[in-house]
């Protein structure tokens, strides 16, 4: 019997960064050297071990006709069967003859013929699964033979060919490959149709690559990483076999030695002379064991069908940065002892950086955001890209990407600080009581099982329903979210549905669990007008009906005009401006906002449509660039000296909202707009000391400027 090799984790994330590294230069040799350093085959102590015993018997047995101490042939009888001596180190086999000399001599054509099957197997498994998941008819014809080959009993065609060709063992294994490219096959094969339905290669399709350019440039890159793990185990497999051949009497022809025949031997003498058998069991197993290893930590990749889901190691660093959120001590302010009700969140003062972020090592990404969200209502997230918007959002989850954590302050979920929460806590929060839609719908949907299967799935795991009671639930919750063939759409596959059909379905994944916050990061960005429509409204409506409140992330303020209640304004890494849609919107008091609006083709009446749509220019900072005071004074038309000392969020003069701008309210009396120009020089405004106690001293400076 052939044995099957276990199937490695499908690695889509790994294949996006192996491709995107496959077409990237390194910058240099040392940031190469680092970023292999840091391959995840170095954090295995097994791993390690083993490629250190794999590499020092590969070296060895091809450097031993210069260093061994014996023929293999040679006969020493005056040390039969005798243990570990100076002259033999590894002791003698029934006549004699040096263990270690042939331990080694065996060991290069024992490696080799393995490394044969482990090209045949892997090579032609690969070959046929890249070709069956570019094409249907391929594919079935492919997988009927695949089943065929696996029905086979591998060992007794092992046996039929030995008795037909002899022992050739370069041909046996051979055909050892060609039989387990069959279980190879069906392994890669998932992964490969899963690569061929991503979005990039329907680009390259559209591109006019032909079907071998999209397998070779798109396809085999994305299945390097399981291609290894296989040929890892087969080789170990390989070899297992090839000495179980051995030691039944098919090894090579003698007197070669093989490590199944010298097994074979000390067996004869398990009684007389014990220690015979040792070394080369040793060697065998350790081997064997090695290239396990290898394979076990190649596999160890993040899974693909929860891309989102923390890896080990961000879950090390979210317990580090919890502990040290929980070791510091709470906020004073008033603000934050404010207990919030059921439902809802209160973010306060949330710092988010990358690792070291507060140690003076780290980057901070946002800084000091704090808003809150109450039951049944909708918060908008608006600013450009790179605002801090999204890194906010996932915080709310513990979702951040690996080598960020909140690095500050509260994210209160009915009074409980998510931010020191562990990951542990987080999977029971996650799905149930908070959950995500993305901007691209098909990254919550598996395309290698049914709509049906995968919120069935879902709702059992969330709500421990039955299957039965869970497929109802399915499809009430499909027509929940606007989908009138539920029944039929239960049955189909994700890339057979559109995009705002797939939106719908992804919105009803995240309702599976009944959550009472709804994180949406640019639901509706991906999809067309009308459907964006559809779908803002659909949220309208479950937001009325379940009082689910939503966290929506955007860029676009006619979004926050339709479905928002409250919008807070991003701008490197701070809140800007919060308050209410409405008074933001028709009363905006900081210039960023303000300007926001004048790029705003749809914020303008169609009779007043200005000729030429205003800009910003300039880009938002990195956030290693961010200068100590207004970060948006660089591109700011109203900038002055004031603005170059830090801005505190100052009630923005209705009382209703905060405004992050020291000439908030110079700007209101004003009535200034934001010039459609491309005016690098900065409009300063008087400024009159009507500031409240904490601009008082910008006040001055400004005033002293202006004198
Ligand atoms: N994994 C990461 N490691 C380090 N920095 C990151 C990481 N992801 C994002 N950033 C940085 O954090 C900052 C905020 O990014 P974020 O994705 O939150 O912005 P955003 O406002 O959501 O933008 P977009 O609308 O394009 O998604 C950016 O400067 C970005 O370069």
């Amino acid at each position: 019997m052939i044995p099957t090799v276990a199937p490695a984790p499908a690695d889509a994330d790994q294949a996006g960064s192996t491709t995107a590294a496959g077409a990237s230069v390194p910058r240099s040799s040392k940031a190469a050297l680092a970023r292999f350093s840091r391959h995840r085959l170095f954090g295995s102590p097994g791993a390690v071990a083993g490629l250190v015993w794999l590499a020092a018997l590969v070296i060895a047995s091809l450097t031993a006709p210069l260093w061994l101490p014996f023929k293999t042939e040679d006969q020493d009888f005056t040390a039969v069967l005798s243990g570990p001596t100076a002259a033999h180190w590894l002791g003698t086999d029934e006549l004699g003859r040096d263990i270690l000399s042939r331990i080694f001599a065996a060991a290069a054509g024992t490696l080799g013929t393995s490394l044969i099957t482990v090209i045949v197997g892997v090579g032609l498994g690969t070959l046929l699964a890249m070709a069956a998941a570019g094409a249907e008819r391929t594919e079935a014809v492919i997988s009927r033979i695949t089943e065929v080959m696996m029905s086979l009993p591998g060992t007794v065609i092992i046996l039929a060919v030995i008795g037909a060709v002899g022992t050739n063992i370069p041909l046996i294994m051979a055909i050892l490959g060609i039989l387990m490219s069959a279980g190879i096959y069906r392994v890669v094969l998932g992964q490969a149709k899963s690569l061929q339905s991503q979005l990039y290669v329907d680009a390259a399709k559209v591109d006019g690559l032909s079907p071998v350019g999209i397998s070779l440039r798109h396809v085999l890159p994305g299945l390097a990483n399981t291609i290894v793990v296989q040929a890892a185990l087969i080789f170990a497999v390989g070899m297992l076999i090839q000495a179980g051949l051995a030691f039944i009497g098919f090894g090579p022809p003698l007197p070669q030695p093989s490590w199944g025949g010298m097994i074979q031997g000390a067996s004869q003498h398990v009684y007389d002379a014990p220690w015979m058998m040792v070394p080369t069991g040793a060697v065998l197993a350790l081997t064997v064991l090695s290239a396990n290893a290898i394979g076990n930590a190649l596999g160890k990749a993040p899974n693909a069908a929860a891309p989102h889901l923390p890896s080990a190691a961000a879950r090390r660093q979210r317990a580090k940065a919890v502990a040290a959120i929980a070791a510091a001590p709470a906020p004073k302010d008033a603000e934050a002892q404010e207990a919030p009700g059921n439902g809802t969140l209160s973010v306060r003062n949330l710092s988010v950086g990358v690792d070291g972020a507060g140690t003076g090592n780290g980057v901070a990404l946002v800084t000091g955001v704090s808003f809150d969200v109450a039951p049944g209502t909708v918060l908008g997230l608006v600013g450009e890209s790179g605002c801090g918007k999204t890194m906010t959002a996932l915080s709310l989850l513990g979702l951040l990407p690996s080598g960020v954590s909140v690095s500050g302050g509260q994210i209160l979920w009915n009074g409980r600080n998510l931010a020191a929460a562990m990951e542990k806590d987080m999977e029971g929060i996650r799905g149930r009581d908070i959950a995500l839609i993305s901007q691209e719908p098909m990254r919550a949907l598996d395309p290698m099982f049914t709509v049906g299967y995968q919120l069935t799935a879902a709702i059992r795991r969330l709500r421990g329903m039955g299957k039965t009671e869970a497929r109802t639930e399915a499809r009430n919750l499909l027509e929940k979210v606007g989908i009138v063939d539920a029944q039929r759409i239960l049955k189909t596959y994700p890339h057979q549905i559109s995009g705002g059909m797939a939106q719908r379905v992804a919105i009803a994944l995240a309702l599976s669990g009944q959550p009472r916050l709804l994180v949406a990061d640019e639901p509706t960005t991906a999809l067309d007008v009308t459907v964006q429509a559809e779908i803002l409204s659909l949220l309208r409506a479950l937001v009325k009906d379940t009082g689910m409140s939503v966290v929506m992330v955007t860029h676009d303020l006619g979004v926050v005009a339709d479905i928002c209640d409250q919008v807070a304004v991003m701008y490197a890494g701070q809140v800007v401006e919060n308050g209410k849609t409405a008074a933001i919107l028709d009363n905006p008091r900081h210039p960023y906002t303000l300007a926001l609006l004048a790029a705003d083709p749809h914020a303008n009446d169609a009779d007043n449509m200005p000729e030429r749509l205003a800009t910003i220019q300039g880009q938002v900072p990195q956030p290693k660039d961010w200068p100590t005071g207004c970060r948006f004074a660089a591109r700011c038309q109203f900038a002055g000296s004031a603005c170059t000392d830090p801005v505190p969020l100052l009630a923005s003069g209705t009382g209703e909202g905060l405004v992050r701008c020291v000439k908030a309210d110079q700007l209101a009396v004003e009535g200034m707009d934001w010039l459609a120009t491309d005016v690098p020089a900065a409009r300063l405004l008087p400024i009159s000391s009507q500031h409240t106690t904490a601009t008082s001293q910008h006040t001055a400076v400004i005033e002293k400027d202006l004198a």
